[in-house]
């Protein structure tokens, strides 16, 4: 979908990015992380060239950006950033139809589009008609993205779009995008400094340091089989067990056996992190597992989930 083959960008002299190759699959949910200054944004903004590249190639959709005309190629994709950006003297809802009133959509089917976005992202139709200083800092950053989803983008950039919020609210939205990727298959990139997030969220992970791409890979790939020690590193050995167990499932680790039991039962999609929480709670040795269709199918032991923590596949 977006690839970038040999891409730098130099600042005043400094190297933002060096020779970064990148493929940005169709439909993925990808997550650039990495330490401050690494180049996330600045590969981010290379790609709707609000920030544009001195070297390489970018190519959406098999086209080299610069050939598209910048309108046209800012159209295809959504941008939703950390500081929001609303405009303050419009309505939620006039802030959300931005993209399609510029394209002169018919009034009717911009207030559909409102209204089907408010639904989509949680927020209540009664928030339509107000101002944005009337909203939380979380519902603020929902029409932020309701806003960037407008016009149907084929991509949506994400540049710490969560960043201000409180960490109940943060967790709240990743969930919503989560559940959003899901429904619309939309290619989603996303920006963060914060590891959990980009662990929940990402398929496709960049780890980035000093405008380098470090190591690339499923969550569970950099995890498990980190290329260098800064990896190793970035990602916190001593938390190491505790993210593990937030990638994998309770279905991945139950055993087949399916024994009678009063205990509220786990479901076979939860992560093992929620597993262990349940254990905590209830203070038992093992616990069934049901389905999606609410049948018993499994049953999960806590020395298992000890030992999928304790990671015979982690590197040493
Ligand atoms: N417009 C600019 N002018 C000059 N230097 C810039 C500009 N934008 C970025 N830089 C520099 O390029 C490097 C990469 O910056 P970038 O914002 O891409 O990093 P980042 O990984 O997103 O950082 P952070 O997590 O701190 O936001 C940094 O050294 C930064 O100072």
């Amino acid at each position: 979908m977006i690839e970038f083959h040999d891409v730098s960008k130099t600042f005043a002299g400094q190297p933002a990015v060096n020779n970064l190759n990148l493929t940005f699959a169709e439909g993925a949910f990808s997550v650039l992380i990495g330490t401050s200054g690494s180049g996330k944004s600045t590969t981010l903004k290379m790609i709707n060239r609000l920030v544009e590249h001195d070297s390489g190639l970018i190519r959406f959709a098999g086209e080299e950006i610069r050939s598209l005309p910048m309108l046209a190629l800012r159209r295809r994709m959504g941008y939703a950033i950390q500081s929001i950006g609303l405009f303050p003297h419009w309505t939620v809802a006039r802030n959300i139809a931005t993209v399609p009133q510029l394209q002169k959509w018919p009034r009717q089917k911009i207030n559909d589009r409102v209204d089907e976005l408010m639904a989509l992202l949680g927020l209540d139709p009664v928030l339509r008609e107000r101002y944005p200083h009337q909203l939380s800092g979380g519902q603020q950053q929902r029409v932020g993205v309701a806003r960037a989803l407008a016009a149907n983008p084929e991509v949506l950039l994400m540049d710490e779009p969560f960043g201000a919020l409180d960490p109940v609210t943060r967790g709240a939205l990743q969930m919503e995008m989560t559940r959003i990727h899901r429904i619309l298959g939309r290619t989603i990139i996303l920006v963060t400094h914060d590891i959990d997030e980009a662990l929940r969220l990402a398929d496709h992970l960049v780890l980035m340091d000093h405008g380098n791409v470090v190591q690339q890979g499923t969550p569970l790939t950099l995890l498990t089989q980190p290329e260098n020690a800064f990896v190793r590193e970035f990602f916190g050995r001593s938390e190491l067990g505790v993210r593990l167990l937030s990638l994998r499932t309770v279905g991945g680790s139950m055993r087949q056996e399916i024994a009678p039991s009063d205990a509220t039962p786990l479901r076979d999609a939860m992560s093992l992190r929620d597993a262990l929480s349940a254990f905590v709670t209830c203070r038992c040795e093992a616990l069934p597992v049901v389905n999606e269709h609410n049948q018993p199918c499994g049953t999960l032991y806590f020395r298992d989930l000890l030992r999928t923590e304790a990671g015979d596949d982690v590197a040493p």
